[in-house]
């Protein structure tokens, strides 16, 4: 199957056909959605590599189709784009899971240069993958032999240790890696709707299925499958999977037609399936049909040596300028690898991308790292919490505006090449400059 580059979700037609043609010219496959609602229906068709989304759209907006693409496919970016130049609508963004985000107005060939140069070539990059200590050095090397064959992987870890960047390695080593790799969140996907997700359905299977859809697992033939978080996946569908993995076939619900599978599956789990299978929640005979080869990812406090290469690949990837990319100091360096990481390389990832917004200069120093604790304290959120949430947003506000004076003053007052230079559009400056004024900045132009 051929796969599509870039879903367009827009409900102003004329501004989709521009978005439309403009992807295309540049070479990209897309479809188009006209609202949040059609957009999960032509995902649940077919994979994308990246969704871009307005944020205000009827029926299903850009924030909730966002949510629901973190939950059902949490392998695609998505890219919003907004009408309000505002701060927090962006921040609110970032923080469920956008990948970035575009105020408009904004030039489509401002568009392609983002998707082109930051995200796309992104997906690929395979230099981003940290492999630095001794533990992990081992573990993938196996890997890359156990991809050469069919065999199915169960991979364990705490929550964001890389399982499923390591799926993905097992995926692009292996002799499928020009099939496509489909990842199904068995966590995220209401129960009563993972077997229709999984298997698909023809039109009237039951009330509701207005049209035939091929299920995941049809659309991953000549690829790779990965079951995120097996373990939660209800028992009776555990059952059935066990029977598809068995006579490598399967039905779509309400068909008489089975097709013969060629996929290759990996599944990962942040429990311990032992543990789960001795409480009656995870069938044993699953379990060894997918452990052929179990894998288990060190959570990062037990592998040090890969934080300060972890954190500089992330450095590299979140950052947006031009200028050179700033290094650690000392102290930064040292409260890295002095904490405890429970939230594994992911909580690091988002460390360094706040770190990235607060920094000034040519370094990032203590003072720029806020870690989860800090934020949250571990509970659910009280005033304490929002006021450390507030202070963030404050600090955000206060360098978006440094960041605008001093590339104004670089750029001789130009509103022109400023507004160029933040990637931003003029009117977006313009209303910008207009607030900073209003909050008592003196601003020249
Ligand atoms: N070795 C690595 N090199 C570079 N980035 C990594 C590595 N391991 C993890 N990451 C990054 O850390 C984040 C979490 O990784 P991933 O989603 O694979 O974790 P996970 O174990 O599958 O998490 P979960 O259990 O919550 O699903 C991602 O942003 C990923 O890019």
């Amino acid at each position: 199957m051929q796969q599509t580059d870039i879903l367009i979700v827009e409900d102003d037609p004329s501004l989709s056909e521009a978005l439309t043609d403009t992807l295309e010219m540049a070479g990209y496959r897309t479809i188009a959605a006209g609202d949040g609602a059609e957009a999960l229906a032509r995902l649940a068709e077919a994979p994308v590599r990246l969704v871009i989304s307005d944020l205000q759209m009827p029926k299903v907006n850009g924030m909730n189709l966002l949510e629901r693409i973190k939950a059902d496919y949490p392998e695609i970016p998505v890219l919003l784009m907004t009408a309000y130049g505002t701060i927090e609508n962006a921040v609110q963004a970032m923080r469920a899971g956008a990948c970035d985000y575009l105020v408009k107005p904004f030039a489509a060939e401002a568009l392609v240069e983002h998707v082109s140069r930051r995200i796309l070539p992104k997906l690929g990059k395979t230099d981003t993958r940290v492999v630095e200590s001794p533990a992990m050095k081992k573990l993938w090397g196996l890997a890359a032999r156990i991809a050469k064959t069919d065999a199915t992987v169960l991979i364990q870890g705490e929550s964001g240790t890389g399982k499923e960047v390591l799926a993905r390695y097992i995926h692009q080593s292996s002799l499928r890696h020009k099939g496509p790799f489909v990842a199904i969140n068995c966590a995220a996907i209401p129960e009563n709707m993972l077997e229709a997700e999984l298997f698909g359905y023809e039109k009237g299977a039951y009330t509701g299925a207005v049209q035939s859809v091929p299920g995941k697992l049809e659309i991953a033939q000549g690829g790779t499958v990965l079951f995120d978080e097996i373990t939660e996946m209800s028992l009776p569908l555990q059952a059935k999977l066990l029977r598809v993995l068995q006579e490598r076939e399967i039905e779509r619900l309400g068909g008489r037609k089975p097709l013969a599978l060629d996929i290759r599956v990996l599944a990962t789990t942040n429990r311990n399936p032992k543990e789960w299978i001795s409480r009656g929640l995870f069938r044993e005979d699953l379990y060894y049909r997918l452990s052929v080869f179990p894998l288990t990812i060190p959570p990062l406090r037990e592998r040090r040596e890969d934080i300060l290469p972890l954190a500089e690949a992330f450095i590299r990837r979140h950052w947006q300028s031009g200028k050179p990319l700033p290094a650690l100091s000392e102290t930064a360096a040292e409260r890295l690898l002095a904490y405890a990481w429970p939230g594994n390389v992911r909580e690091l990832d988002n460390l360094i991308h706040r770190a990235l917004i607060l920094q000034s200069g040519d370094r990032i120093t203590a003072d720029d790292l806020v870690f989860e604790d800090d934020l949250c304290g571990g509970g659910s959120p009280t005033s304490s919490d929002r006021r450390a949430a507030d202070s963030l947003m404050d600090e955000l506000r206060t360098h978006e505006e440094r960041l605008i004076l001093e590339t104004l003053k670089e750029q001789n007052g130009s509103r022109k090449s400023t507004a160029e230079r933040l990637g931003i559009s003029e009117r977006t400056l313009r209303y910008k400059l207009a607030k900073m004024r209003e909050a008592g900045y003196v601003v020249a132009v």
